[in-house]
């Protein structure tokens, strides 16, 4: 595996024509193998942003380059081979077994979408299953497994794919502590570019390189996590009395909430 850059371009987005703008003009840069988090409250515009570089959604204006080639000027099956994403929608194959699901993600790779899983395939395949600790539940069907377990599938597929750009929304949904843990290890330590959207601020801070805050659907900072995450900046975006202050034990620095008066 290897990583791609990404460049995103007065990127914006409005369901339709005459609707108004859901992701007003966005840019950023992100180098190859950083991971960058999208953080904001709820409604700011994290999916949409999501769906714009995975090719879901047309933009309206911008664009979006990844290894400097826009997305809308290559085939999706190319944009496949490239980008892979983990959705907050959990799939509904409910009769398919983990093992099925994870060789789904070969497909852009195969000649033709019947091609033949081959030897280079399996391997890819067991790895993703390895590095997502999957291999007891490769029998399973996926409508007998827990939320959390479905969500590591649905990574295990998306590495399968071999992306050099990993896009997930929420990957720590359903998710118990360690997983949690573990899925943000993992993905700190994959040699790839990542975006992902994060709810958990002291978590995004911990695992990204970058983080872009969306507000309204507006970007109103990118950088690093201690410039970015600023007091003052949480507080504005969600509406709450923010505190940063340094752990004792760790040193790390850790975000407090309180609803303001
Ligand atoms: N296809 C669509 N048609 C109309 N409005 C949409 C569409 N997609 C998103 N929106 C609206 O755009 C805004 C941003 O939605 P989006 O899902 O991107 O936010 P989010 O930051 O991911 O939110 P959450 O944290 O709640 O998941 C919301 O007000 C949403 O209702």
């Amino acid at each position: 595996m290897t990583a791609a850059t990404l460049s995103v371009q007065e990127l914006s987005w409005a369901p339709a024509k005459s609707a108004d703008l859901v992701l007003h003009p966005t840019s950023f840069e992100l180098d190859a193998g950083r991971v960058l988090g999208i953080v904001g409250p709820n409604g700011a515009g994290k999916t949409s942003l999501l769906r714009l570089l995975y090719r879901y959604h047309r933009p309206t204006v911008g664009t979006v380059q990844v290894d400097g080639q826009d997305i809308w000027s290559m085939p999706a099956r190319a944009v496949a081979q490239r980008v892979a994403a983990v959705l907050q929608e959990q799939p509904s194959d409910f009769a398919l077994t983990v093992g099925e699901i994870v060789a789904l993600g070969r497909t852009p790779h195969r000649r033709g979408f019947v091609g033949a899983v081959g030897a280079r395939d399996l391997d890819i395949i067991n790895h993703a299953l390895d590095q997502l600790d999957l291999h007891e539940l490769a029998d399973r069907h996926l409508g007998t497994l827990s939320g959390g377990e479905r969500q590591r599938v649905m990574v295990a597929r998306a590495l399968a794919q071999e992306p050099k750009l990993l896009i997930l929304d929420e990957p720590t949904n359903h998710l118990d502590i360690r997983h949690q843990l573990e899925v943000l290890e993992l993905i700190r330590n994959l040699p790839l570019t990542i975006v992902t959207s994060l709810h958990d601020l002291n978590l995004a801070a911990g695992v990204c390189d970058n983080i872009l805050l969306l507000h309204s659907g507006r970007p109103i900072g990118f950088g690093t996590p201690s410039d970015v995450l600023t007091e003052k900046s949480v507080a504005h975006a969600f509406q709450v009395n923010a505190r940063r202050e340094q752990l004792s034990h760790s040193g790390n620095e850790h975000l407090t909430f309180h609803l303001q008066t």
